[in-house]
């Protein structure tokens, strides 16, 4: 379970996060929403014990983030929004690395990254060095890494980007099946159809703000909208600039 209780996050003078409040049970997939630059990814970087808030509190599986951030990334995979890895090394090494910083057992490691390798199909690239693979197989690498120690929360920052159409849905199977053995799994994305496919609950961030909250079926009822894409625009006060902007650009061409 993540309990995120009135988060706040200033740089300087700007607010990212502006008094957020919202939980995530366990077996549930959470899917924050919200236009660039609205503090997504501040937010999830505060949850996985990255950064610090300015004020308020996150609870992971009862554990305060701020008292103690190695205990929570212990028992969480944080998947950034651009994946972190170490370029000289191959996949292979990289994992056997990730499993000793890790702790985890030699032929539980193996049995993992046989089975993630395989079913993210980069087994031809396990000894290539990290730093010449293309963007989605180094996704792939940073997603795989993860998972490699079967967490308990997962915290995803944008994490299909990149993925081709087959591993996309490899990864939601996956994050089916961690539903199902009760993780809590809190994903940010711009993809409204996946968030539609396999969120329970969505939360919508403007500007730093917790605007919305609730269930697909709740937000349309909330907006008085058919769409999840005309939920997004009209909550975040998109709808009408849109309208104006493709007058505008008719006009120009
Ligand atoms: N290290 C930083 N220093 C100063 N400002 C920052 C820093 N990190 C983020 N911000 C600002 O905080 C706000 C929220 O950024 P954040 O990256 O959380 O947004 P986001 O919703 O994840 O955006 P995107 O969808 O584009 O990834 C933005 O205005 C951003 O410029």
């Amino acid at each position: 379970m993540i309990e995120v209780e009135r988060l706040t996050k200033r740089y300087g003078g700007a607010i990212a996060v502006n008094d957020i409040t919202f939980t995530v049970n366990d077996g549930e997939i959470y899917g924050l929403l919200g236009p660039n630059g609205s503090g997504k990814s501040t937010t999830l970087k505060i949850i996985a014990g990255i950064i610090k808030p300015t004020s308020g509190r996150v609870i992971v599986e009862g554990i305060d983030v701020l008292k103690d951030p190695m205990a929570v990334k212990r028992i969480s995979g944080y998947v950034p929004e651009t994946p972190v890895l170490y370029e000289s090394l191959t996949p292979t090494e990289f994992f056997s690395f990730v499993g000793s910083v890790r702790g985890i057992e030699e032929d539980v490691l193996e049995d993992r990254v046989r089975r993630l390798v395989e079913a993210f199909g980069i087994e031809k690239y396990m000894n290539q060095l990290i730093g010449t693979l293309s963007f989605g197989t180094r996704q792939k690498i940073s997603l795989i890494s993860a998972l490699l120690h079967d967490p308990k929360v997962l915290i995803l920052d944008e994490a299909m980007n990149g993925l081709d159409p087959k591993s996309a849905r490899v990864f939601r199977e996956l994050l089916m099946e961690f539903k199902a053995e009760s993780k809590s799994i809190i994903f940010s994305t711009h993809v409204l159809a996946l968030a539609e496919l396999v969120c329970d609950r969505i939360g919508l961030i403007h500007n730093g703000k917790l605007i919305a909250e609730g269930t697909v079926e709740e937000l349309k009822e909330l907006a008085k909208e058919e769409s999840l894409e005309d939920v997004f625009l009209k909550l975040t006060e998109a709808k009408d600039e849109v309208a104006i902007l493709v007058n505008v650009l008719k006009e120009a061409l």
